[in-house]
């Protein structure tokens, strides 16, 4: 090859060739290496890092892929060429990285300010497993396109035919298929046609059908998965937001748009924002199409993984469902990702890498020009500002599939109606529970607090249980008979006695959790059949399904949950639906309280009476003139958003102006706060630029660092990373002293 037309990644100079190598480290940018060979960006690699190897990956960083406003730093010093370290082998049976993931990975540790190295690491997790991963023996697919000169025999002519039905085969397979010999297979081997490959027999990947058993769609379903359909014909970037009442299908329309990106041979990601929703997920999807989407989420085991990766490289997985990490996929030919309940905060990764699944599902649809949906009952703000604007397109379902009706909702005032002193169902809503048990109906108690009580108390003195770690309650969970701090992995025993005035059996617990709930529930009803279903009891999907099995046996009465019990469910018998504290996310006050509690509520209101028989629902609540309990007994989500965001636009908050909050922590106070005001007097100014703080952060200490908070609020046409960058690339590096980014936050904790 000549020397000028190798690409700058992989210059030559004197022995071997200078490598561009991003490794999962959090560097600025990728590190030099040397190769005696040139390789493609994309390619996987093993390279020394110290005492360490590590897998990284060829990288070729083009800023001006970038917007402007977001490009990282220009690199620094450049290493002499002898100096270099060469790489130790590369992985040359793992499928490279493509190119719009590569830049996908720029991007969003740009839009970030997080080390590209560390977004790789997410990319990496599966592949980098698969360093030593050898060719299954055996297992062939073709290697490319045929050349010319090849001389097609009959019976290689069979094997090539029989390949295009089921790729990769083993060699047994394919000679009984083909009714060639092994001797017939190996030859073309031989001739470089086909390859040996990775796959193992557990890992043929069937074909979705897209037609396998469409649903009669009712007219208005059919005129939004029309257009739904269009947008993925396009074959260019688009969004359409898919607004739908619960139950209206929502699932079932986005699935046309699935069969027909099918159709084009361009493959589908979904993201859901639980991974417990996946199981009653993919059964729908098997009942519209035939055959088990791949899942692609954090528990999946190493093989699993490996496997469900290559084959979404290679493009023989169509289908993926999973979590928002699912977006760093190599995908050979995405043409359209959906966002289910795309206002849910799930969706925002808070730890490590921060980043917005919503809105990075959008980046990842733009950079390989295809479509996104977004579907939800209660959209965001940001999403519906978006429609407003034009940038997205919006359909509308307004009512719910079938016969069945939105449910009827009601208030019960607690200052009027409430329990008697330690209970906290309200005789009102235990009438109705009765009601329904014994007409066979199912019904469910919602609290989003997990454990038995937020808040243990000591009767003698009034000492409260606190972490010793963080700035937070213990919570008592009774049945692992432990005390745990809901914020850092603390847990102790239950104690008995105070541990501030060593008082006996003074400790008591100070609210519901809903364990609590169940004990209150067990003892009102004590023939009903009762499940409990929260995020620490049923943690795999499995224990899901088996809980979404009962459930739809009708082998339960009363489902008691936090939110895992609200998001898309759908059991046609459950008709009753209680709140136990409707006011519950109404506190603490931060940018999006209301606006997340009214989804939250509306959406577990949602899951009542979706079957034949009408549903009721009953919020519990000491606000009832709340706007939130005001909109969502009207039923006016519309109305309700409005209201918000004439509140918001005024201060340029979010979606109106742009955000960011740096947060400040240490071991010691001083150390936190002094760097925190130190931020403070070098921040960014100027017209439409505003930081406030710093203030202790609601969670002041958080595994034992103290947290100081910022908060820089710009015009919606100021961008914020180069604020950002410039502002904090002068901060002083002080021994344990921390400085953490969250553009577009979503917690304020
Ligand atoms: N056209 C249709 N034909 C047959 N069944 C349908 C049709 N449309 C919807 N359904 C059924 O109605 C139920 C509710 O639909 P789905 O779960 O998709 O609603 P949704 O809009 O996603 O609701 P939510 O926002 O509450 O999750 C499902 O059981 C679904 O299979
Ligand atoms: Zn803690």
């Amino acid at each position: 090859m000549a020397e000028n037309s190798l690409p700058p990644h992989s210059r030559r100079m004197g022995a071997g060739h200078r490598l561009s190598v991003l490794v999962p480290r959090p560097f600025d940018g990728p590190l030099d290496y040397r190769s005696d060979r040139p390789l493609a960006p994309g390619t996987l690699v093993r390279v020394p890092l110290g005492r360490q190897e590590l897998t990284g990956c060829v990288w070729d960083s083009q800023p001006s892929h970038l917007p402007v406003d977001f490009r990282p730093p220009s690199k620094g010093r450049v290493i002499a060429f002898e100096k270099l370290r060469f790489i130790t082998g590369v992985l040359e049976h793992v499928p490279p990285l493509p190119e719009d993931l590569r830049r996908f990975i720029d991007w969003v540790a740009a839009y970030g300010l997080s080390a590209p190295g560390m977004v790789l690491a997410i990319a990496l997790r599966a592949p980098a497993q698969a360093g030593n991963m050898k060719p299954a023996m055996g297992w062939v697919r073709k290697a490319g396109p045929l050349p010319d000169s090849l001389r097609l025999t009959p019976a290689r002519k069979a094997v090539l035919a029989a390949l295009e039905s089921r790729s990769p085969s083993s060699t047994a397979m394919l000679s009984e298929e083909s009714g060639a010999s092994a001797a017939v297979i190996r030859g073309l081997a031989n001739a470089g046609i086909l390859e040996e490959c990775l796959m193992e027999a557990s890992s043929f990947t069937e074909r979705a059908d897209p037609d396998h058993a469409p649903p009669i769609l009712s007219d208005e379903q059919a005129e939004a998965a029309e257009a739904l359909v269009a947008g993925v014909e396009e074959r260019a970037f688009n969004v359409t937001l898919l607004e739908g009442v619960t139950g209206s299908g929502k699932t079932e329309v986005y699935f046309e748009a699935v069969a027909a990106c099918l159709k084009q041979g361009r493959q589908v990601l979904v993201l859901l924002p639980e991974i417990v929703l996946t199981a009653q997920w993919t059964d729908r999807f098997e009942r519209r199409f035939g055959i088990r989407p791949a899942i692609w989420h954090s528990e999946l085991g190493q093989k699993t993984r490996r496997e469900t990766w290559c084959a979404i490289a290679e493009g023989r997985q169509q289908v993926v469902v999973g979590a928002r990490s699912a977006l760093f996929l190599p995908f050979a030919h995405l043409g359209l990702v959906v966002v289910d309940e795309e206002h849910e905060n799930t969706y925002k990764q808070e730890e490590g890498v921060l980043y917005h699944g919503r809105d990075m599902a959008i980046v990842r649809a733009r950079l390989v020009q295809g479509a996104v949906i977004l579907a939800s009952a209660t959209p965001s703000m940001e999403t519906l500002v978006n429609v407003q604007k034009g940038r997205f397109r919006h359909e509308v379902l307004e009512a719910r599939h079938g016969t069945a009706q939105m449910p009827e909702i009601s208030l019960i005032d607690m200052k009027e109606n409430g329990p008697e002193r330690g209970q906290f169902l309200s005789p009102l809503l235990c009438e109705s529970i009765e009601e329904r048990m014994k007409a066979g109906e199912q019904s469910m108690l919602f609290l989003n607090r997990r454990g038995y009580a937020p808040m243990t108390i000591c009767r003698a003195c009034g000492h409260r249980l606190q972490c010793p770690h963080c700035s937070a309650w213990m919570v008592e969970h009774r049945r692992r008979r432990i005390l745990a701090c809901h914020h850092c992995e603390y847990t102790q025993p239950l104690i008995s006695s105070c541990s501030a005035c060593g008082a006996q059996d003074s400790l008591v617990p100070i609210g519901p959790g809903v364990e609590r709930i169940h004990e209150e529930a067990q003892a009102r009803f004590p023939d009903a059949r009762l499940l409990s279903m929260a995020s620490d009891t049923l943690t795999s999907p499995t224990a899901m399904e088996e809980a979404v099995r009962k459930i739809s046996n009708k082998e339960v009465d009363l489902i008691i949950g936090t939110q895992v019990v609200a998001k898309g469910w759908h059991f046609p018998d459950l008709t009753l639906v209680g709140v136990v504290d409707a006011d519950l996310g109404l506190g603490g006050g931060d940018l999006r309280a209301a606006e997340r509690t009214m989804q939250l509520l509306h959406q577990v209101a949602g899951r009542a009476g979706r079957g034949t028989k009408p549903g009721q629902v009953m919020l519990q609540s000491y606000a009832g003139d709340h706007p939130v309990m005001k909109a969502l007994l009207a039923n006016d989500f519309i109305s309700f958003m409005e209201q918000e965001a004439a509140q918001r636009r005024p201060g340029f908050w979010p979606p109106y102006g742009r955000l960011a909050a740096v947060i400040v922590s240490a071991p010691k106070e001083r150390q936190a706060e002094e760097l925190a005001r130190l931020l403070a007097m070098h921040a960014p100014r100027g017209e439409g630029i505003q930081v406030l703080g710093p203030a202790p952060a609601p969670l002041a200490l958080l595994r034992d660092r103290y947290r100081f908070r910022l908060l820089l609020r710009t015009r919606r046409d100021i961008a914020l990373q180069p604020l950002l960058r410039r502002w904090l690339d002068g901060a002083p590096r002080k021994n344990d002293a921390r400085i953490d980014v969250d553009v577009d936050p979503v917690s304020f904790m």
